[in-house]
């Protein structure tokens, strides 16, 4: 019912070399096409490559953030509709290294969801708890406030397009995986969160784990009754690792 999404987050790291490994490892590959969808979402500079490389792949690219206004003086910024012209299928929306480094709020991560719908483009909206917010017992609220924050401000019609990432702050990059328990915990939680906006969107949307997801713990994560998929950070960094994950998906 809910095909399973394996995303590849590059966030900064990668190389016009490793655009052509992975191209190269994923022409050798052979998947079921429709079994599971792939996104791999390097740095804005090599989707144009990375469109080019994946030719004839089931993958399919994705951007790492964008700015939620169509065009004008915003220095630095992409918007969807040059993503669009990219060829670009996802983008991830309020990653917590946004959320952190970049000082991104509910309102500029709606913003950005609502264009990037406007163009065509899932985003992935990224939530997850900090340590802190996990030892104090507060993870529930932390995580189901970051979604109601977008939830509320999109249509009927937006919210269908949606995919969310639970990824919990403290196992992003660090090792320290939630157990498939933990993670199933917080996506159940989700999911009954979803249904009291609409059972249908509850049923169909696909609610991915991420944090510190590798070849020798995906299968257990995935196989849990609400984790529809991954996304991926260092494990994506290497075609046989990342082609692993895709398996126990698939
Ligand atoms: O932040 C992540 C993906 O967006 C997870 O990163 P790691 O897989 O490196 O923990």
């Amino acid at each position: 019912m809910r095909i399973p999404l394996i995303a590849g987050n590059w966030k900064m790291n990668g190389s016009l070399a490793l655009i052509e490994d992975f191209g190269n490892a994923f022409s050798r590959t052979s998947f079921l096409s429709n079994a599971i969808d792939i996104a791999v979402i390097p740095p804005f500079l090599y989707l144009a490559n990375a469109d080019e490389a994946f030719e004839g792949t089931p993958v399919q690219i994705g951007a790492q953030t964008l700015y939620g206004e169509a065009s004008g003086a915003f220095t630095g910024a992409v918007s969807a509709s040059m993503l669009k012209e990219f060829g670009v299928h996802y983008v991830l929306v309020g990653h917590s290294e946004r959320r952190t480094l970049f000082k991104e709020d509910d309102a500029a991560i709606l913003a950005q969801a609502r264009a990037a719908i406007d163009e065509g483009i899932v985003p992935i909206l990224c939530v997850g708890e900090t340590l802190e917010e996990r030892d104090e017992n507060r993870f529930d609220d932390v995580v189901l406030g970051q979604l109601d924050a977008v939830m509320k401000g999109l249509s009927e019609e937006q919210r269908r397009q949606l995919v969310v990432a639970y990824e919990p702050v403290w196992a992003i990059g660090t090792g320290r995986t939630a157990t498939p328990e933990q993670a199933q915990e917080v996506h159940a939680s989700l999911r009954a969160r979803l249904r009291h906006y609409d059972e249908n969107l509850a049923d169909n949307m696909r609610l991915l784990y991420g944090g510190s997801m590798k070849p020798a713990n995906a299968q257990e994560l995935l196989s849990q009754a609400d984790i529809d998929g991954g996304l991926i950070g260092g494990a994506s960094l290497k075609p046989d690792d990342f082609i692993a994950i895709c398996h126990a998906a698939g």
